[in-house]
């Protein structure tokens, strides 16, 4: 299990405040990342995962910096990012790139290891069968899964996705959170997911980090999300009961289903 430290983070795009003097610490738990449009969520998860430099403030993964090539993220994109030509299992296992020459991988010269650790992930996300289909004939949904096993196939201490089911409708949307959460089960380690879909987040999530303007407005978890934190964020956002279509032990709050913010 991983520590993800953020320390007094700022990033300014030019005259722009992205985020500004967030600090949270994250070990052994699924993260949602919360907040409107241009909050800074996107920002905080590329500056996590090395893609962003920081204007300020540390970020470091088990004590090394991430900016360092061997940080140890694994991160799943709203398009997913895949080649559309290659098999699902192909897709998944360039997410050894790193670990392979140019060459090697050019022919797909992995090593055996990096072969199972690629079908092992088909199988945390459940298309092992599927691994020889090309991805341009599966489901949005099913594309999505495959970049979560192109992820796990970083081997990561940290899983981050950003806005991982977004462009999928609510059935496939609950499916990929329920492999994207395996996945983090079963591989041991943290998430660290930005949500727009409120029900969702409030259904997976086991902590939640609201971003407003750049800024953290709650650090909270499961059992302390309430509405007023939620329209706190959004503004007003209509209250039906969440736990009539999923569930729930214990509700984190009442939502709309159909929210989306
Ligand atoms: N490369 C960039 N250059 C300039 N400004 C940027 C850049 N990336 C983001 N921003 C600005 O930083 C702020 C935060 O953007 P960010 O994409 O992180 O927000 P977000 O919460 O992920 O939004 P969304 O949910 O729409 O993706 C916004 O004002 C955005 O316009």
């Amino acid at each position: 299990m991983s520590t993800l430290t953020i320390e007094n983070l700022t990033k300014r795009y030019g005259d722009v405040t992205a985020l500004e003097n967030v600090s949270f610490e994250i070990e052994d738990e699924f993260v949602v990342l919360l907040g409107e449009s241009g909050a800074g969520k996107s920002t905080l998860l590329r500056c996590v995962n090395g893609l962003t430099e920081p204007t300020e403030g540390s970020i470091t993964l088990d004590g090394n910096s991430v900016q360092d090539c061997d940080s140890k993220t694994g991160m799943v994109f709203q398009q997913h990012n895949l080649v559309e030509g290659l098999s699902a299992y192909n897709n998944a296992l360039t997410g050894a790139l790193d670990r392979s020459t140019t060459i090697r991988s050019l022919f797909q010269w992995n090593d055996r290891d990096d072969k199972l650790r690629a079908l092992e992930a088909l199988e945390t996300v459940g298309l092992l069968e599927e691994a020889h289909q090309l991805v341009s004939q599966m489901s949005g949904g099913q594309q999505q899964r495959v970049g979560i096993a192109r992820a796990l196939v970083q081997n990561p201490t940290l899983l981050l996705a950003d806005e991982p089911v977004a462009s999928l409708d609510p059935s496939s949307a609950e499916t990929v959170m329920e492999y994207l959460k395996r996945a983090a089960d079963v591989h041991d380690v943290s998430a660290l997911v930005s949500l727009h879909q409120v029900n969702v987040a409030a259904h997976f999530g086991e902590r939640f980090i609201g971003l407003r303007d750049g800024g953290l407005l709650f650090d909270v978890k499961r059992s302390e999300l309430t509405p007023e934190l939620i329209n706190d964020l959004y503004g007003d956002v209509e209250t039906v009961g969440l736990a009539d279509r999923y569930e729930m032990q214990e509700p984190a709050v009442q939502i709309d289903p159909e929210v989306t913010v």
